[in-house]
C-alpha cells in the first residue's frame, strides 16, 4: 500500500470551480509556510496537463482490456454502436477458437483423436471452412460447433491448450450454451459471461454485454488512445486529473512503434505481464516461452533510456487463470527451473503453491530491476535501447484480473493515486 505523506487524510475539495482545481487547507500554521506553497504549485502543475500513461507488455498480455475497463468506469461504457461494432470479432473469436482446437488435436504430440462418429464430422465441417469463418453463421454450423465443444476428446485437445496457441476467452465463449438455453436464463452480465453463448449470438438482435466485450480479443489495435478525467482527493487539494492513456500492440513486430509513443513525454508506465503465461509460447514464435518473453522485454524497457522520467508500474495479469494453472497442477518449475531453489527458501511456512508462484514471479520482476546496468544485455528492441540509463525508482507490483471490473477498479484506485504522487514528487525540490 502507499505510504505517501500526499494520501487523502484532510478532503479537501473545490466542488466551484472545474478543473484544474485546487482548494487550500484550512490550516494557519501551514497556510502560510513555503513547503505548503510549493507542494500546491505541484499539485496544481500535475492537475493542470494531461498525465500520460503508456500501457505496455507482450502480446496478449491484456492491454487492450484494461483500456476497456477504464471506459467501463470512467467513460459511461460502451454505446449499443460500439456494443454492436464487436459482433463481428466476438464472432471471429468463436470460430477461432474451435478450429485452432481442431486444428490442434492431429498436430500437438502425442495426438488427440477425435474418435466419435458425429464429433468426426463436424471437425471435417469446421476445418473444410478454414480459419476465417462463414460467411452466415447458419443452424448447420452452430450445431457443428456444440458438437464439437461437447466431445471429451476436444476437451482434452482444449485442456492442453498450452501446447499450442489458443485464445484464453474460448472457455468463456464456448462453455454457457446450456445456461443460456434455459427457460429461467437471466441475461446479467455476470452470467452473460462470454462463455458459450454461441446460439444467443447468432441472433439477428445479439447485443453483446461489456462482459463479452472485455473477453473479446481484438486484433487489430496498433495504437490507440484513451482520454478519462478522474476524481483525486489529497491531503492539501484535490480536483480532477486527465489522464491519456496509450494501448499499443504487445507482439513483436508491433514493438518497433512503441518509440514513436515514448516521444510524447510518459509520466507513467503500466507494464502487463500475463502470469498465466509460464507455460506457452509466443504466437509469434513457437520456440519462445512467453513469460520469458515477458521478463526480457520488461528489462528492456525498464532500463530504457527514452522512458527515464516515467513512473513505473507492473501488473502481473490474468490471476485468475494462473490460480486455475497452479491447481490443477501445472508445474512452473517445468518452465522456471529456479523456482525449485525459490521455494525451497520461501515455502516453509507455505502451504499454499498459487501463494508461492505470485511470490515467486515477483521476486524475478525485483530481481531484474535491481540488475546491474551495465549487465543488462539487449534483446529484441536493441535498436530503441541505447545506454542503459541510471535509473532510481520504485517498483510497484499488482496481481490483476483486467476481465474483473471490480478488480481493475481497485487497483487502479490505487494506481491512480501513486500517479499522482509521482509526479507532484517530480516537481519537488531536491
Ligand atoms: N481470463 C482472463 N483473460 C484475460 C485477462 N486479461 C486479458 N484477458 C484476455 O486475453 C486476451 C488478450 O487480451 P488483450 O487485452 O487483447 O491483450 P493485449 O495486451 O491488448 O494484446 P495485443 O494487442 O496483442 O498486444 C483477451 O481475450 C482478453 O479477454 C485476465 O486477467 N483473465
Ligand atoms: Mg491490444
Amino acid at each position: 500500500m502507499l505510504s505517501s505523506s500526499f494520501m487523502a487524510r484532510d478532503r479537501i475539495i473545490c466542488t466551484s470551480c472545474k478543473m484544474p482545481c485546487i482548494s487550500r487547507a484550512n490550516n494557519p500554521e501551514k497556510e502560510n509556510s513555503k513547503e505548503l506553497e510549493h507542494i500546491l504549485k505541484n499539485i496544481y502543475q500535475t492537475f493542470s496537463q494531461s498525465i500520460n500513461v503508456l500501457l505496455l507488455g507482450t502480446g496478449e498480455s491484456g492491454k487492450t482490456t484494461i483500456c476497456k475497463q477504464m471506459k467501463i468506469l470512467h467513460i459511461n461504457g460502451f454505446t449499443d454502436e460500439e456494443k454492436l461494432s464487436r459482433i463481428p470479432f466476438i464472432k471471429q473469436n468463436v470460430h477461432e477458437s474451435i478450429f485452432c482446437m481442431v486444428c490442434a488435436a492431429s498436430k500437438i504430440t502425442p495426438p488427440v483423436e477425435v474418435r466419435d462418429s458425429k464429433a468426426k464430422q463436424s471437425a471435417a465441417y469446421i476445418l473444410q471452412i478454414g480459419p476465417d469463418g462463414p460467411t452466415e453463421w447458419t443452424n448447420e454450423y452452430v450445431d457443428h460447433v456444440k458438437t464439437l465443444w461437447a466431445d471429451p476428446d476436444v476437451q482434452t485437445v482444449f485442456r492442453r491448450s498450452n501446447e499450442y496457441q489458443l485464445i484464453d476467452s474460448t472457455q468463456q465463449f464456448l462453455d454457457k450454451i446450456d445456461e443460456i438455453r434455459k427457460e429461467d436464463y437471466m441475461p446479467t452480465s455476470f452470467l452473460v459471461r462470454f462463455l458459450d453463448k454461441i446460439d444467443e449470438i447468432r441472433k439477428e438482435d445479439y447485443m453483446p454485454t461489456v462482459q463479452d466485450i472485455l473477453f473479446c480479443r481484438i486484433t487489430t489495435v496498433t495504437i490507440s488512445k484513451i482520454e478519462f478525467s478522474v476524481k483525486v482527493q489529497m491531503k492539501y487539494g484535490g480536483g480532477w486529473a486527465h489522464f491519456c492513456m496509450y494501448d499499443v500492440g504487445g507482439q513483436r513486430g508491433h514493438r518497433r512503434k512503441w518509440i514513436s509513443v515514448f516521444d510524447g513525454g510518459i509520466q507513467a508506465i503500466l507494464f502487463l505481464i500475463a502470469a498465466s503465461d509460464f507455460d506457452q509460447t509466443l504466437r509469434e514464435d513457437e520456440r519462445v516461452n512467453r513469460l520469458k518473453e515477458a521478463f526480457h522485454v520488461y528489462e528492456e524497457i525498464f532500463w530504457s533510456r527514452f522512458v527515464r522520467g516515467a513512473g513505473f508500474l507492473i501488473f502481473l495479469n490474468k490471476q485468475d487463470l494462473l490460480r486455475k494453472k497452479i491447481e490443477s497442477g501445472r508445474k512452473i518449475e517445468n518452465y522456471f527451473p529456479d523456482y525449485t531453489d525459490y521455494k525451497q527458501k520461501n515455502g516453509v511456512n507455505q502451504s499454499n503453491e498459487y501463494e508461492l508462484v505470485k511470490g515467486f514471479l515477483k521476486h524475478k520482476i525485483t530481481e531484474i530491476s535491481q540488475r546491474n546496468p551495465d549487465a543488462v544485455a539487449t534483446h529484441i528492441m536493441k535498436n530503441v535501447i541505447v545506454t542503459p540509463a541510471a535509473v532510481n525508482r520504485n517498483v510497484y507490483i499488482h496481481y490483476t484480473t483486467a476481465t474483473d471490473t471490480d478488480n481493475i477498479k481497485l487497483v487502479f484506485d490505487d494506481v491512480r493515486d501513486l500517479i499522482i504522487e509521482m509526479n507532484v514528487q517530480t516537481f519537488a525540490p531536491i
